[in-house]
């Protein structure tokens, strides 16, 4: 099926339902236009200017709560890195979440937003001096060591007992984007399972005073849409325990199995199997540890994306259209993934209706680079005009966190909308945020 087959134009949909695996469940398409948590888009361009990240505040609890019913077991650990902004940080802390953190500025974004220190999990393949001191400074409960210089460096500057797990790569495929597989051999992330360098990190962690080992971490890769790797890989990790103990007679008590739950980001594509993941993992862990003799372990996972990539939609206007492309005012600095990854996604006439016949084209950014381009091959009415305003849903994960200056453009602003209100969650930047940088 083709994507102009697939998606109708809003026209003749009048207050429908749209395609419910890409947009937030409130979003709406009526005879003014999309309309997201009660608030039209016009409106919300209008108001708040574009390019701008809308956030669905209730559907990133919604997701969080179906993690919550179908891991009521785990430990659900936020990788802050999909979306950081106090409120959003704020939220994940209400909802019992721990979270995952790579560098001291997450860390000092979850301290600005009070998230409690002791369910901070720090994570990074190459920790600098600032972030040892921002996630000392503010003591969070785990650190996950992923090298021996940084098992020795931290050793060295822990002033109380600290809990480290340590990241193992299992050698596990998750078919994933290249850029985005981790938990294959030969990368720069962890310590190789095959190679006996896990190994080699836990007789480190347990030759050092300051260190406490609480447990193990992997990590197979982001977007990962099936299962079969997680199971693999926790029964990998279990085994792994196992030889531990044999080893050293210590009995590691917890695993984190990392995140990387993929979402769909065109209508149809398939949605992560939760509670397969939940079913499968559980007997993959319990049966491996039992057969071995190894007691109940503690689960802890991260995702990231799949609580807030869906949640997301970014608007647009259309600033000019040039035969097959259509050019907007936002592009590559907003959306690193097309460019990074390939990543596909759907574009929408979201400020009126249109009974204009559907044609194929291309929705391109405003930067210095033929390669900027939002969404190619997509149908949209042939009367897109400049002054329109386009949404692209599932552009809550890595959109704003990836956003960057090029061409000195200001990133733009997270609005958060629920119940009819939006309110901005982080602002535009300004010419001014950006000049105040300049100082040579
Ligand atoms: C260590 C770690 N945990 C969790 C995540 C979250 O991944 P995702 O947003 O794909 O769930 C990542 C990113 O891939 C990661 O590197
Ligand atoms: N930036 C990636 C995900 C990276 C995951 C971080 N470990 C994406 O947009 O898909």
């Amino acid at each position: 099926m083709t994507l102009t087959e697939v998606l109708p134009s809003i026209a003749g949909s009048l207050h429908t339902k749209l395609e419910p695996d890409v947009w937030p469940r409130s979003a709406c398409a009526g005879p003014d236009g999309l309309s997201i948590a009660g608030i039209s888009v016009n409106e919300l361009a209008a108001r708040f200017g574009t390019p701008a990240y809308i956030l669905d505040e209730d559907e990133v609890r919604r997701r969080c709560l179906d993690y919550r019913v179908a891991l009521p077991d785990f430990e659900i650990a936020y990788a802050g890195k999909a979306l950081m902004c106090r409120a959003v940080l704020r939220l994940m802390a209400e909802q019992g979440f721990s979270l995952d953190v790579c560098s001291a500025g997450e860390v000092a974004a979850a301290r600005a937003a009070g998230f409690p220190a002791e369910r901070i999990l720090l994570h990074g393949n190459a920790k600098t001096s600032e972030d040892w001191k921002a996630a000392l400074g503010y003591q969070v409960g785990r650190i996950v060591v992923d090298s021996l210089d940084e098992i020795q460096q931290l050793g060295s500057l822990a002033r109380y007992p600290q809990r480290v797990l340590i990241r193992v790569t299992p050698g596990v495929d998750g078919h994933t984007h290249k850029a985005i597989a981790t938990g294959v051999e030969d990368q720069k992330f962890g310590f190789s399972l095959r190679s006996g360098a896990a190994m080699a990190a836990v007789d480190a962690v347990l030759a050092q005073p300051g260190l406490r080992l609480a447990g193990l971490h992997c990590h197979i890769g982001s977007q990962v849409a099936s299962v079969a790797g997680y199971e693999l890989a926790a029964r990998r990790m279990v085994e792994f325990i196992g030889r531990i103990r044999d080893r050293h007679g210590v009995v590691v008590g917890s695993l984190d199995l990392g995140g990387g739950h993929a979402v769909p980001y065109l209508p149809g594509e398939q949605e992560f199997d939760l509670t397969g993941y939940a079913q499968r993992v559980r007997v993959a862990v319990n049966y491996t540890a039992s057969a071995l003799g190894i007691p109940a372990l503690k689960l802890t996972i991260e995702p990231g994306r799949a609580l807030v990539a869906n949640a997301g939609v970014t608007l647009y206007r259309v600033v000019t259209v040039k035969g097959p492309y259509v050019a907007v005012d936002g592009g590559m600095s907003d959306n690193m993934r097309v460019a990074l990854y390939g990543a596909r996604y759907l574009v929408r006439l979201a400020g009126r209706p249109s009974g204009a016949p559907i044609r194929t084209v291309s929705v391109v950014g405003r930067h210095c680079e033929a390669g900027d381009v939002l969404a190619t091959d997509v149908p949209l009415p042939s009367d897109v005009r400049p002054g329109d305003v386009l949404a692209v849903p599932v552009t809550g994960a890595y959109h704003h966190s990836l956003a960057s200056n090029y061409n000195q453009v200001c990133r733009p602003p997270i609005i958060g909308v629920r119940d009819g209100f939006a309110r901005p969650l982080v602002r535009r930047e300004t010419e001014e945020d950006l000049l105040a940088r300049d100082v040579g």
